[in-house]
């Protein structure tokens, strides 16, 4: 019999790049990153007021390709900050569009993902997904512990392509990944490192909000009281220190630039303070890394380098100087979450998986929801 063939439009927002992809199945047919400059951004004053604005730009690049998308079966878009779920395909729901519009967890670009996968879809009459989303909750319950009960730690990380790549560092290794201990480092705009035992992330910084090394765009952990005495000094607005840890953190604030390309060239250009900036944020990934090996108490079967600045082979050098006595290291640059949120939604097409209900989380969770 021939299999069925399903075109799924892939959409991925991140806080520096917006990626797509069209597929045939699990066979990527197109592929697209269209890279956001730190000033293009700039402007939109939440990251919920660069809907439109993304939204035409990805339209408009299936029209330059010759894209027809009434051809589409279905759309899946990368998963934001609703509340915390287990990992799966999920269909765009109302419950949804409300949490993904207020950010029920924070603002990030994510948030974007299944809004405009739902819009593009509805003009369609066709389904739209997300996949596991960066609010996919694993957690150990002593990782909750942050030394103040008002602020238990959340899992807030690129759950995505972490699981996607640590499913393929599973097949190379010809092992199960429920029977693997690895620990997962995505380097994108934002930068998580999580630990994964046994096919479930036990403990992740929150790669949002303040926890982790600095990024190309994010502070990371930074000093907490004087971080309180910044917050009450009166020089700053909460939207404006909110930047200094989301947005305008890390080597944005450092160099002025999100762009580790750019980076990479000026150290290439003898800029010593680049390279010092560039060797702390390497030196800030290693130390988490330490830091988490603890948690699978030494016993790590690898660990993976993986999103944009894998790319960067004197910055996974730098890395890999400093942890790879801890395990085997495995690097694959970029990410596989096109590939993962295509293969989320065929699941559901090709009913091997039913589609899950966010609303049903909401729902045993006592949150109330009204249109
Ligand atoms: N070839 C490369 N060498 C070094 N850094 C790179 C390369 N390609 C992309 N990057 C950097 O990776 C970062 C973005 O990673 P990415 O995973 O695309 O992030 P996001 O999904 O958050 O937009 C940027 O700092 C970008 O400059
Ligand atoms: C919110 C965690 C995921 C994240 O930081 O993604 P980007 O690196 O794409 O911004």
């Amino acid at each position: 019999m021939m299999q069925q063939v399903f075109r799924i439009l892939v959409i991925n927002p991140g806080s520096t790049s917006t990626k797509i992809g069209l597929y045939e199945n699990e066979r990527c047919i197109f592929e697209k990153t269209i890279r956001h400059p730190y000033e293009q951004l700039k402007p939109f004053e939440r990251i919920i007021d660069q809907c439109l604005f993304r939204k035409t730009l990805i339209v408009k690049q299936l029209d330059y390709e010759g894209i027809n998308l009434s051809k589409i079966d279905a759309i899946c878009g990368r998963g934001g900050l609703i509340q915390p779920i287990e990992g799966g395909t999920y269909e765009v729901d109302d419950a949804m569009i409300r949490d993904l519009k207020i950010g029920l967890n924070g603002e990030h670009a994510s948030n974007l993902g299944g809004l405009i996968a739902h819009e593009i879809a509805t003009s369609l009459n066709i389904p739209a997904y997300i996949v596991d989303p960066v609010v996919v909750d694993e957690l150990q319950d002593i990782a909750r512990y942050s030394g103040i009960p008002d602020i238990p730690r959340k899992s807030i990380f690129h759950a995505l392509n972490q699981k996607a790549v640590a499913r393929r560092a599973a097949k190379e290794l010809n092992r199960p990944y429920e029977q693997l201990h690895l620990i997962v480092v995505h380097m994108g705009g934002g930068i998580t490192v999580g630990a994964h035992k046994q096919g479930r992330v036990i403990d992740v910084n929150n790669g949002l909000h303040g926890e982790g090394p600095f990024s190309p765009e994010r502070a990371g952990t930074v000093p907490a009281g004087d971080l309180v005495q910044l917050c009450f000094s009166g020089q700053y607005y909460i939207d404006e220190v909110m930047k200094k840890l989301v947005g305008e953190g890390g080597l944005m604030a450092y160099l002025q630039t999100n762009d580790a390309v750019e980076v990479e060239q000026r150290i290439a250009n003898n800029d010593e303070v680049a390279l010092e900036v560039y060797d702390a944020m390497a030196y800030q990934v290693a130390k988490e890394i330490g830091s988490i090996s603890t948690v699978l108490k030494g016993k790590v079967d690898a660990i993976i380098l993986t999103g944009g600045l894998a790319y960067g082979e004197s910055f996974v050098q730098m890395i890999a100087n400093r942890v790879a006595w801890i395990a085997d290291m495995i690097i694959y640059p970029g990410e596989n979450e096109l590939q993962a949120l295509a293969e989320g939604a065929l699941r559901v097409l090709s009913k091997e998986e039913e589609a899950k209900r966010y609303q049903n989380f909401v729902e045993k969770s006592g949150r109330s929801f009204h249109v």
